[in-house]
């Protein structure tokens, strides 16, 4: 037998990179902007003016930003995984219960939920193991009728993509390219009938989907269903029972290669009365319906739009969950969010590629990627509130065999779920979560768990579970993990997990940026925010300030507004904040801006990405920074004022037309939402203030390039970024900017104006 070395027989490899040049470069731009504050305090005195106070207090905030940065980008690490050696280093793979969440048939289209669910039905790994739980918040029999078609479709699908290694398992995906030879991994079967399958298998494909067309357009066909299935019976969306359906189910212990998993189709109770808390709640009762029915003590989840990319994404987990060594480590496991269909050049900013790669990796070297929602593992036990096995934190209350009361006190009156509970709470004991029942037996029990008031005075939403409170429950329920003391790790296969649809229309991404950053910074007000769980629980001080350069995005829109304000200022009053173009301290400004765009600049072309690539992004944050933060950070002030409730705006999902192929037309939508209203206002002031220089030059013969070098070139940097408002305004029409946004913004520029000249003439 070959000997192995240690390495040769690790799962995972985690490999952190020390970038000593960009080490470099990040001091240098925390050192210049030292030294501006530090110019700054010293001319303070010689009669600056509002302007200069300003212009401090903007650039301490940035500087505090920066560092931050500094902190998040230290360490960045890579993570290897090797599945291949799952055979020889864990003698049985864990069960695992994979969720879809969905809430709209319109603006999620069953057809999207159809084809994530398929390639989640044909992972590789063993069927039996594997139930895959959607939950609809919708109540949609539309969506359940896709599931009962999909799950039909699945018992030809299945063994076509096992047969010949089918890699992306999203047939739509799939059938967007012309492919005539099997994968290369399938070799032992003859490619002589490959042709021939496959345009059977694309032929019934667009069969399913015409079937699932049609029935949207013509509800007779769901008239139909419900003479089977009478629950959904004049059915409303808002206030209904919760049923629970089991649309296949895998044949008990059955070692079957071609075998589906269990499909369970779930719509929560939903009443006007009870507060339903959106997605985490959704995420709730998939945790509880999934532990009465198969408890499996590893949760994937994913959004409807996410389907899996790589077939072998479940073992590559598994490298990273079953290194005993690390259990505490990889409390979670996240995937980056990748995007099908991406437009070229990345117009609208919507990709994150190099934020995440940076950030993401960045935040990955101390402690932990966040919790971002989709394409990440969970261990249920740690979702039921376990802490990390070690005895000088804390340990479990309940590991230590405590009474049937608390539990019941902690996760709710059901005799079936509370065994389901102690069993997974007992930890790594697979073999015996493998046990499984006749799943339709538990329905009834399902249906009791799914209930709107079975959470009544139970501890969900809070320590157990997925957390309420703010609109990124992801966020939020990550650094209750992360304070627990767990630390969490990045799944980063060759080829991509898991692919999504981003917002392909402006409009709908500032929504989802608002939605966001909304979330983002009421995590900060929670009792799980970050800030007590460096001081009173288990979070990593530098996690910590890993965090805030997340939660704090709705904050950073008032410095960023305040400081691109002073431009236009300066130029309408003649003042300045900026030293003189001929002034010597004027290289510090410059060489700050330089660098920073220059180091940007750079980054974006390591990581594979264009020039412009790089100017859309940064465009568009400086455009979000202006509107979405802005309103997310009204509709926190709004909350925490008792005024409004914050609410999760579901992203409309557009399917591509080539279904994952690049270079899709991004749409520049604006609507009469106020989230435009402020840009456009910007936009105007910067206008007009460059006019009023303009004017002041030619009439007055004033050298306003000379003596105001700097201002006039913040503006026309900030006109720059918002070219897309100005084409907006010009072009008007259906996706223009209307005109009640115009109007609205041109009475906010001229207050602006008429603040400027009072002010300077105090
Ligand atoms: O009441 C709700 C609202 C949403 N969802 C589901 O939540 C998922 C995410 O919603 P989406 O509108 O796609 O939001 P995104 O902004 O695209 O989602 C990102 O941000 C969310 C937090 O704001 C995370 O929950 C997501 O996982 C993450 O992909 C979708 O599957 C929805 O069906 C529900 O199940 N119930
Ligand atoms: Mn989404």
């Amino acid at each position: 037998m070959a000997e192995h070395s240690a390495t040769d027989l690790l799962l995972q490899e985690r490999i952190p990179r020390k970038k000593y040049l960009r080490r470099g470069c990040d001091l240098v731009i925390l050192f210049l902007l030292l030294s501006l504050l530090l110019y700054r305090l010293l001319h303070l005195g010689n009669n600056k003016g509002y302007a200069w106070l300003l212009a401090f207090f903007c650039e301490s905030w940035f500087t505090f930003i920066w560092l931050l940065n500094v902190n998040i980008k230290w360490c960045p690490v890579f993570y290897k995984t090797h599945p291949e050696r799952l055979v020889n280093s864990v003698s049985e793979l864990p069960p695992v219960d994979m969720f879809v969440t969905t809430a709209d048939p319109v603006l999620e289209p069953p057809i999207i939920t159809v084809d994530t669910v398929l390639s989640l039905l044909a992972v590789d790994y063993p069927a039996k193991k594997l139930a895959c739980y959607v939950s609809d918040d919708g109540c949609s029999p539309y969506t359940f009728y896709s599931l009962i078609q999909a799950a039909e479709f699945a018992k030809l699908w299945n063994p076509f993509c096992k047969k010949y290694g089918v890699q992306v398992r999203a047939p739509c995906a799939y059938f967007s390219k012309q492919i005539t030879q099997p994968h290369p991994s399938s070799t032992s079967v003859p490619s002589t009938d490959f042709g021939e399958e496959w345009s059977e298998m694309k032929n019934r494909y667009y069969e399913l989907r015409r079937k699932i067309e049609n029935a949207g357009r013509n509800p007779a066909t769901l008239l139909n269903l419900t003479r089977e299935h009478p629950e959904f019976l004049g059915i409303e969306r808002g206030n209904h029972p919760s049923i629970v359906k089991v649309i296949t189910a895998n044949r008990e212990n059955i070692d079957d290669p071609e075998g589906i998993p269990h499909l369970i189709y779930i719509s929560r109770e939903k009443r006007q009365k009870f507060p339903h808390h959106y997605k985490a709640g959704t995420m709730n009762v998939l945790t509880r319906v999934s532990g009465v029915m198969t408890n499996a003590p590893i949760m994937l989840n994913v959004d409807c739009d996410m389907f899996v990319n790589n077939p072998q994404i479940i073992l590559h987990a598994m490298c990273l969950l079953l290194d005993t060594s690390t259990e505490t480590e990889s409390g979670f496991v996240q995937c980056f969010q990748r995007f099908h269909g991406a437009p070229k050049d990345d117009p609208l900013g919507n990709q994150f590629i190099v934020s995440q790669e940076v950030q993401v990796r960045g935040i990955a070297g101390i402690g932990g990627p966040l919790y971002a929602g989709t394409g990440c593992f969970h261990r249920r036990k740690i979702i039921y509130g376990q802490h990390p096995p070690n005895p000088e934190i804390h340990t479990s209350k309940l590991s230590s065999g405590n009474g049937n009361e608390e539990v019941a006190c902690k996760f709710g009156q059901s005799l079936p779920f509370m065994a389901s509970v102690n069993r997974a709470m007992r930890g790594t004991d697979y073999e015996k979560a493998v046990r499984r029942p006749d799943i339709s037996s538990c329905i009834e029990a399902a249906t009791e768990v799914a209930s709107c008031s079975y959470e009544l005075g139970t501890d969900w939403g809070d320590e157990v579970g997925w957390v309420y409170g703010a609109a990124v429950e992801d966020v939020l329920t990550g650094v209750k993990i992360h304070s627990m003391g767990w630390r969490s790790v990045l799944l980063e296969p060759e080829i991509t997990g898991f692919l999504g649809c981003a917002p392909a229309s402006f409009a709908t991404s500032m929504l989802q940026q608002k939605r966001w950053s909304t979330g983002l910074l009421e995590v900060l007000f929670t009792k799980h925010s970050p800030i007590l769980g460096a001081l009173a629980k288990n979070l990593k001080f530098r996690l910590c300030m890993g965090y805030l350069i997340f939660l704090l995005w709705a904050a950073r829109s008032i410095p960023e507004l305040c400081y691109s304000l002073l431009s236009p200022y300066c130029l309408i009053t003649g003042a300045s904040f900026l030293p003189k173009g001929t002034d010597s301290a004027m290289i510090i400004p410059a060489t700050l801006f330089s660098l920073y765009q220059v180091y940007t600049l750079l980054e974006y072309i390591a990581w594979g990405q264009s020039v412009r690539s790089w100017w859309n992004n940064e465009r568009m944050r400086r455009i979000s920074s202006a509107t979405a933060w802005l309103f997310g950070l009204l509709s926190v002030l709004l909350k925490l004022a008792g005024l409004s409730e914050t609410i999760f705006e579901i992203t409309k999902k557009e399917e591509d037309s080539d279904g994952g192929s690049e270079g899709n037309a991004v749409q520049w939508t604006f609507d009469s939402s106020p989230l435009f209203v402020s840009g456009t206002a910007l936009l105007m002031v910067h206008v007009g203030a460059l006019f009023v220089a303009v004017s002041r030059a030619v009439l007055e013969g004033e050298d306003v390039l000379g003596r105001q070098t700097g201002e006039v070139f913040c503006s026309v940097w900030v006109v720059l970024s918002f070219l897309p408002f100005l084409k907006g305004m010009v072009r008007g029409g259906n996706d223009g900017i209307p005109w009640s946004v115009c109007s609205k913004a041109l009475v906010v520029a001229l207050l602006f104006f008429t603040f400027c000249r009072r002010v300077s003439k105090l």
